[in-house]
């Protein structure tokens, strides 16, 4: 424990732990690097497919053990150069492109932070800058991410312990604001959850720009440079397979959406609630982009032909979780920023904060989430039922929502005391209206 075991008045102590407290966060910050090689090792073709016949396991294992260098091989110095000259890319694309500053919602200190909107423009960028490129050298010259896979998630996971090290060193400055949740005292625990509620630099964001660029813009070029692949595997791009396809157009759309409605993330409970420390750190740069493209990856050495109904039927499914997602997320997004376009009705709690209860929100406590794992299973279903491990997205992610939904009715629990307990009553279900 500091110096000051129940902090101050700005920052008081936290007296409670989220994720099982430091052995939980310890794990979790061993697990997911472990977990990210291990999805690729797991389901690769390198290392004998998806996943890899279990006569191969134990030999594998003992190679890799018995070699004395076994973690050179996970590094390479020129995907590292490139992973760093992409992140330069993303700082420099913000501090030029133009951009509306926009405030987010009021801190606990009263003020509002402001935020530059050019995350679209950044995306834009960076698909120009990548289809000219391959339409140039063509698709042979953008293989390189999917050759050199294990380097780039070894340099972002560099990135981000350097990040989470960083944040969490810098947080101990005098006037820091930190999380609620994020000032334990357990260096293991902070260093996890995020200790500094919003580390800048100057009026560099380093939370929402990590959040919506290095990572999220990656992962579709790293679906793009997949797609290279099974071109240059099968004859070119126009015999691309249109589970591919459709891999690549729904994850580009969710891409995009978020980044074109970039002012719509200043609600959600990462920005407004959570610190900036090595979870979110990790999540943004390495499982992000690494873990939510395994689709891409595997139809590169398992293409498969869907044909027209099948596509059909996993499009309206993505469509169908987009409307949802994107209407629930509009309705809170309008409310919170003083706009009721629906004339929804709502009730005012004590603390004056209002609290829809109608609508989506009127449905469950978290509609959004609902949309969401209806997306994330459109985007396993292109890759059919050969293997599990293509629908890990959807079960970490539906893991991942179920806490977060508990988490989330904790923390408006105790903003909102008991009339969150009179919301809760109005509307019973947590996530699948009539069902959970
Ligand atoms: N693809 C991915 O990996 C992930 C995607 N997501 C997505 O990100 C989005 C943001 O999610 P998240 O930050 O978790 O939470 P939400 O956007 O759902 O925001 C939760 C907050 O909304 C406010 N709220 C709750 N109920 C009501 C109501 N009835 N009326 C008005 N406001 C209400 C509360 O804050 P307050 O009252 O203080 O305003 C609450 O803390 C979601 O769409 C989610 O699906 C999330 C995680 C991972
Ligand atoms: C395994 C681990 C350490 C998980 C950390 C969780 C992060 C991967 C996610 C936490 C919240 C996220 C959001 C998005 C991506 C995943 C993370 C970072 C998001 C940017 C995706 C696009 C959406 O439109 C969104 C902007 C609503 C969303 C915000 C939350």
């Amino acid at each position: 424990m500091a110096k000051n075991p129940k902090g101050d008045a700005l920052n008081p102590r936290t007296t409670t732990y989220e994720f099982l407290g430091p052995p939980g966060a310890l794990l979790i910050s061993i697990g997911v690097p472990v977990m990210t090689y291990a999805l690729y090792f797991g389901c690769s073709e390198t290392s004998g497919g998806c996943p890899p016949p279990l006569s191969l396991v134990p030999d594998r294992i003992l190679e890799a053990v018995s070699s004395k260098d076994w973690w050179t091989g996970l590094w390479d110095t020129e995907a590292a150069v490139i992973y760093l000259a992409w992140y330069a890319f993303c700082v420099v694309a913000w501090a030029v492109l133009p951009g509306d500053w926009v405030e987010g919602v009021q801190m606990r200190t009263g003020e509002k932070k402001k935020y530059k909107i050019n995350a679209f423009s950044t995306f834009l960028l960076a698909l120009g800058v990548t289809s000219g490129y391959i339409w140039r050298n063509g698709p042979e010259s953008f293989t390189f991410i999917y050759q050199k896979w294990v380097g780039f998630v070894t340099a972002s996971l560099v990135m981000s312990v350097v990040q989470g090290l960083v944040v969490y060193i810098a947080s101990f400055r005098q006037g820091a604001l930190l999380a609620l949740g994020g000032n334990s005292g357990n260096p293991i625990y902070d260093f996890y959850i995020g200790r500094e509620l919003n580390p800048s630099i100057g009026s560099f964001d380093v939370k929402s720009f990590n959040e919506l660029r290095p990572g999220l813009i990656l992962w579709v070029l790293v679906n793009i440079s997949m797609i290279c692949e099974q071109a240059v595997r099968r004859g070119g791009l126009a015999n691309v397979t249109d589970s591919m396809w459709l891999v690549l157009a729904f994850q580009t759309w969710y891409v995009a959406d978020g980044l074109y409605n970039e002012p719509a993330i200043f609600t959600t409970m990462d920005i407004t609630t959570d610190g900036f420390g090595f979870m979110l750190a990790v999540g943004d740069l390495t499982w992000v982009p690494f873990v939510y493209s395994l689709q891409a990856r595997y139809l590169v050495f398992k293409p498969m032909e869907l044909g027209a109904l099948c596509a059909t039927g996993i499009l309206a499914l993505n469509l169908l979780g987009y409307y949802i997602f994107r209407d629930a997320n509009g309705e809170k997004n309008d409310f919170r920023n003083g706009r009721n376009p629906k004339n929804l009705q709502y009730f005012t709690t004590e603390k004056g904060s209002k609290l829809l209860t109608s609508g989506w929100w009127g449905r469950s406590r978290h509609p959004n989430y609902f949309g969401d794992i209806l997306m994330a299973l459109a985007w396993s279903l292109p890759t059919g039922f050969d293997t599990p491990i293509t629908y890990f997205y959807v079960i970490y992610f539906s893991v991942l929502l179920i806490h977060r939904q508990r988490r989330d009715d904790e923390n408006c629990e105790k903003k909102y005391g008991k009339d969150w307990e009179t919301y809760k009553k109005l509307v019973p279900y947590r996530i699948i209206p009539y069902i959970y």
